[in-house]
This record gives C-alpha cells, sequence and structure tokens, in this order.
C-alpha cells in the first residue's frame, strides 16, 4: 500500500471561493479541526496578500503541531520574504512557489517567454532555498502547457532545491487519461524526478476534479491537494472527503491508503460550511444531508433487511451521528412506513396501519416535506377516529362581520359524548374568533403559543396548511391540519390539538 499525503488547501484555495473571507480565529479552528482529521499539510493562506492572512498564517504556524504548515508565494522575493516571516517559528516549515507555464498565461498574464519563466522560477526556488528546507514549486495551468517545457524546467528547479512538485489544473480541463498520462510522462522523463514528491492538484470544472486526482496518483503523484466540502477558485478543488473516503472504500482495488481519520470528517465539514457560510448541497457525496439516506420503497425494504444492498458507506465512518437513513416520503413503501410506526411506540391493528399508511400517501402528494410531527398526526388522527375514541368532531361553522369589523363565529360541536352544542363568540379577526369561540365550549385552559399558516403546492387552489402550538394543562401540544379554506384549517388545526391531548392524556392513564 502506498502512502498518500494529504494537502489541505482550504484555507488558500478554498478561502479564494467567491464570498468566503475568514478571519484569523475562523482560520486557526479549522486548521486545529484539519490537524484532528490527519491531514499532513495545511495550507495556511497567502501571507502577502494582507496583513490579516499574514496573521492568520503566523498563528496557524505557531499553534499546529502534528502537520506541516506551508503557505504560497509567487516567484517574488518580497512574497518569499513574507512566508519566512510568518512560518519560520513552525516544526516543518513549507513554502510553496508558483509560476505558470502555459503559452496562454506566459505570453498574456506574466509577458514572459519559457527562458525568462525558467529563469525566474529557478532564482525564486534559489532564494527560498535560503530559508526554507522544503520547497514545493508549482506549475501554474500544467495541463495546458507543453510537455517538454515542464520537463526542461521541472529539471531546472529541482536542480535549484525544489522538494515537491505539483502540476496543478489550474482551470480544471483535463481529464483522468490526460492528466494520468502528464504525471507518467514527467516522471519518465525527467532525470532527477526521484528526488522528489509529486503532487496533484485539480479543480472541478468539469466536474472531474475527483477523478483526475485518483489519476495522477495512479501515475506517480504521492501528495494531493485538496479542500474541505470541495470548496475553492469558481467550481472549487477535489474535495478532501471524496478522495479519503473514495481510497478507504475501494482498497479492495487501489492499492493507496491516507492518514486521515474518516471519522472527522463530518465536523470539519460542518466547520468549515458554518464558518465559510458555503453550504453543502444535499446531494453532496460523502457528507451531503441526502447522502446517508434512501428514500424510495424499494431501497429502503433492501436497506432494513441488509444495509449493505444500498449502502457503501456508512453514517458512522465519516462521523455522521445523526443520519436519516430511512426518510420517509412520497416515494416510500409500507415496510419503511411501518419501522417508522415502531418508533412511535404505538400499537396500532393491521387495519389503522394500512389506514394510516394511506392518509400518508395522500399527504405526500401535496406536502414536500413530512416530518415526524405530521406522521405522529396521522396516527392520532387514525386512533381517534377508531370506535373507542372519543373526541370533538365539527360539525358546522360560520363567520359574520358586522360595520365595525368585527367578528362573530358560530360553531356547531359534537362533543365526545355525543351530544351536538352551538356557541357565539366575537373578535376582531375571523381565526381569534373562531379560536375563541371553540376554547369557550371546551372544559380545558388553551394557550396558543405558535400559529402559522402556509400553502401547499401552487396557484388559487393551492392547500392552506395550519401549524398550532398550545399549551393544554401545562403540556405543549400541536395541531395540522389542510384544507382549501384557510379558516376551516385553522379551526381544525385547534380540534386537532385538542384531541391529541385528550389521546395522550388516555395514553397516560394506560387506555392504549
Ligand atoms: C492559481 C492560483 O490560485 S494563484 C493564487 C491566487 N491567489 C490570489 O491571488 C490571492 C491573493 N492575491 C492578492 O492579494 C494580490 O493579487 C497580490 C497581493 C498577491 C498581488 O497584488 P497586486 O500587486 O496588486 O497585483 P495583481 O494581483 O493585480 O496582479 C498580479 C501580478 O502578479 C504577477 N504574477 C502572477 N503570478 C505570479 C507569480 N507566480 N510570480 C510572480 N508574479 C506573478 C502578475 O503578472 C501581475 O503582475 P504585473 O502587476 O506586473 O502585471
Ligand atoms: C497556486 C496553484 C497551485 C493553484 O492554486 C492552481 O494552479 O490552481
Ligand atoms: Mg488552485
Amino acid at each position: 500500500m502506498t502512502r498518500i499525503k494529504i494537502f489541505d488547501t482550504t484555507l488558500r484555495d478554498g478561502e479564494q471561493s467567491p464570498g468566503v473571507n475568514l478571519n484569523k480565529s475562523e482560520k486557526l479552528e479549522i486548521a486545529k479541526q484539519l490537524e484532528k482529521l490527519g491531514v499532513d499539510v495545511i495550507e495556511a493562506g497567502f501571507p502577502a496578500a494582507s496583513v490579516g492572512d499574514f496573521e492568520a498564517v503566523k498563528l496557524i504556524a505557531d499553534t499546529i503541531k502534528d502537520s506541516t504548515v506551508t503557505a504560497l508565494a509567487r516567484c517574488v522575493k518580497s512574497d518569499i520574504d513574507r512566508a519566512w516571516s510568518a512560518l519560520k517559528d513552525t516544526k516543518n516549515p513549507r513554502i510553496h512557489v508558483f509560476l505558470a507555464t502555459s503559452p496562454i498565461h506566459m505570453e498574456h498574464k506574466l509577458k514572459m517567454n519559457e527562458d525568462e519563466v525558467i529563469e525566474t522560477s529557478v532564482e525564486c526556488v534559489a532564494y527560498a532555498k535560503e530559508k526554507f528546507k522544503e520547497i514545493e514549486w508549482s506549475a501554474e495551468d500544467a495541463t495546458r502547457s507543453d510537455l517538454d517545457f515542464l520537463v526542461r524546467i521541472i529539471t531546472k528547479v529541482i536542480d535549484a532545491g525544489a522538494t515537491v512538485i505539483n502540476l496543478p489544473d489550474t482551470v480544471g480541463f483535463t481529464t483522468p487519461e490526460e492528466y494520468g498520462a502528464m504525471f507518467k510522462y514527467i516522471s519518465e522523463n525527467v532525470p532527477n524526478i526521484e528526488k522528489v514528491e509529486l503532487s496533484t492538484h485539480c479543480h472541478n470544472d468539469l466536474g472531474l476534479a475527483v477523478a483526475n486526482t485518483l489519476a495522477g496518483i495512479e501515475n506517480g503523484a504521492t501528495q494531493i491537494e485538496v479542500s474541505m466540502n470541495g470548496i475553492g477558485e469558481r467550481a472549487g478543488n477535489a474535495a478532501l472527503e471524496e478522495v479519503a473516503v473514495l481510497l478507504h472504500i475501494r482498497k479492495d482495488f487501489y492499492p493507496y491508503h491516507t492518514r486521515a481519520v474518516l471519522k472527522e470528517i463530518k465536523r470539519t465539514s460542518d466547520l468549515v460550511s458554518n464558518l465559510s457560510g458555503m453550504q453543502v448541497q444535499r446531494n453532496k457525496a460523502v457528507i451531503g444531508q441526502n447522502a446517508h439516506s434512501h428514500e424510495s420503497g424499494i431501497h429502503q425494504d433492501g436497506v432494513l433487511k441488509n444495509r449493505e444492498t444500498y449502502e457503501i458507506i456508512t453514517p458512522e465512518l465519516v462521523g455522521v451521528t445523526d443520519a436519516n437513513t430511512i426518510f420517509i416520503g412520497k416515494h416510500s413503501g409500507s415496510h419503511a412506513f411501518k419501522e417508522k410506526i415502531a418508533e412511535f411506540n404505538m400499537s396500532l391493528s393491521d387495519e389503522e396501519s394500512k389506514a394510516a399508511f394511506k392518509a400518508f400517501k395522500k399527504i405526500t402528494d401535496v406536502k414536500k416535506d413530512v416530518t415526524d410531527d405530521d406522521i405522529y398526526a396521522i396516527l392520532m388522527e387514525i386512533k381517534s377516529e377508531s370506535e373507542m375514541v372519543e373526541r370533538y368532531r365539527l360539525n358546522d361553522f360560520q363567520i359574520n362581520y358586522d360595520e365595525d369589523g368585527v367578528c362573530t363565529a358560530q360553531i356547531e360541536m359534537v362533543f365526545p359524548n355525543g351530544t351536538v352544542r352551538t356557541s357565539k363568540g366575537s373578535a376582531f379577526g375571523s381565526v381569534e374568533a373562531l379560536f375563541k369561540t371553540f376554547v369557550s365550549m371546551i372544559p380545558y385552559t388553551v394557550n396558543v403559543i405558535d400559529y402559522s399558516m402556509r400553502s401547499v403546492g401552487k396557484g388559487k387552489d393551492s392547500l392552506a396548511e395550519a401549524h398550532l402550538k398550545v399549551n393544554i394543562e401545562n403540556q405543549q401540544i400541536t395541531g395540522r391540519s389542510t384544507n382549501q379554506d384557510v379558516l376551516k384549517a385553522s379551526l381544525d388545526s385547534y380540534i386537532n390539538a385538542v384531541n391529541r391531548f385528550m389521546i395522550h392524556e388516555k395514553q397516560k392513564a394506560g387506555a392504549y
């Protein structure tokens, strides 16, 4: 097994993501977590870029003990001096210098010819060698560079003292076959190549960053430059968590391993996402919210019988402790639904289970996220509909508005004991009048804590969904109802909360 070193560039290339700006204590916090994650090299920033970045690199360099700390510099003496001032007190200071080698960058950006690029690179590596033992030199835009020019310049920078040669796919242009071939060509044609370590640095513009990184590894790279959650310039860099988990999961096929502590992945990902403000997409490989969830009935049934039918990465492997592995939704089947019912510790007859599953499927057609609360409400509804459960039922209601804007509600209810009663009440709003009238008819003290309404679906015939949180006799209960009429949905959500309270009370008393 060949050991692959992880060079994390979350704090440098990752911070180059548009909109990301980390302060020095945030950067230190991330660096400490990267150290726990077991990364070999932390690229802490670009000290010449700003005073803040210089201070952050210095703070990280002075604090981190188990990882090498490095910083980026152009082939400019003052950049190298600045990097040295920031890094000199760390255990293994490494400088990372770079210069572009592609025709387009040399001609239009640097305005240098090939010989000048070689001379500048050699001079800067030699200058850096006066201070640093470890020098990484990057051929920026290597994948659009002439291979024989790369052979010439790499030979010279190794002679000047470089210890790591990085071949970046700066603009995410290459493909696995081509990137692998470049590493092979460089390994076979640079005469002094055995003196250095080869490194990948892949961008994700064509969605190939991880595949290209793997191709680099298969062709001689022993260091990979990656970032947490794949953040970085434009479409980002190869995602650390994806490559590390890939090498672990497919160790049957790839003879490589890293030092990454995989169970620290989730914590690191969350920290980077929170501090950078770059949210992780739900379907992101390895770490997205959906990465460990199964929604469709056939998959859920398989997973319930044996996780490995549809799961290659366990949530525990990457430190996910709160995975909703069986996501109950529109595509779920009865096996998964039964499993969910069991979580509520409620015994339902076969008839009741079938009715609950039918009601659940009906809701999934109109509601995007069916929560545990929704399922609980369905189960309560089913229970309360069964013969033995007494409950309040709405027969009819009316609202009248007078000239002063006062609303009067009239409600006709069937009581739990079967009697029918009507009552009236007034308020300045129709919902308030309904709530006030209903509460005057029941023997409980109720306080509304929260009431919200949202539309389900689109258009004028969309459904109104009312959510209510109330305190009944010192217990917090939620009520929910969906209807095309907002007032009916509101009143039903109140009645639903009171009925649920009554079921709770009966459950407590051991009635069922
Ligand atoms: C592929 C990458 O990710 S490279 C890293 C990119 N990261 C960053 O640029 C973030 C930090 N950068 C900065 O804060 C600023 O760009 C600084 C402080 C480094 C430089 O700022 P300025 O001096 O104002 O220059 P500016 O950024 O506008 O232009 C870059 C200059 O560096 C030159 N340059 C670019 N790369 C290199 C290099 N590797 N070595 C030497 N010079 C270089 C450019 O040709 C240009 O020079 P010119 O002024 O003679 O035309
Ligand atoms: C500075 C270099 C390594 C870089 O980030 C790139 O080329 O993408
Ligand atoms: Mg980059």
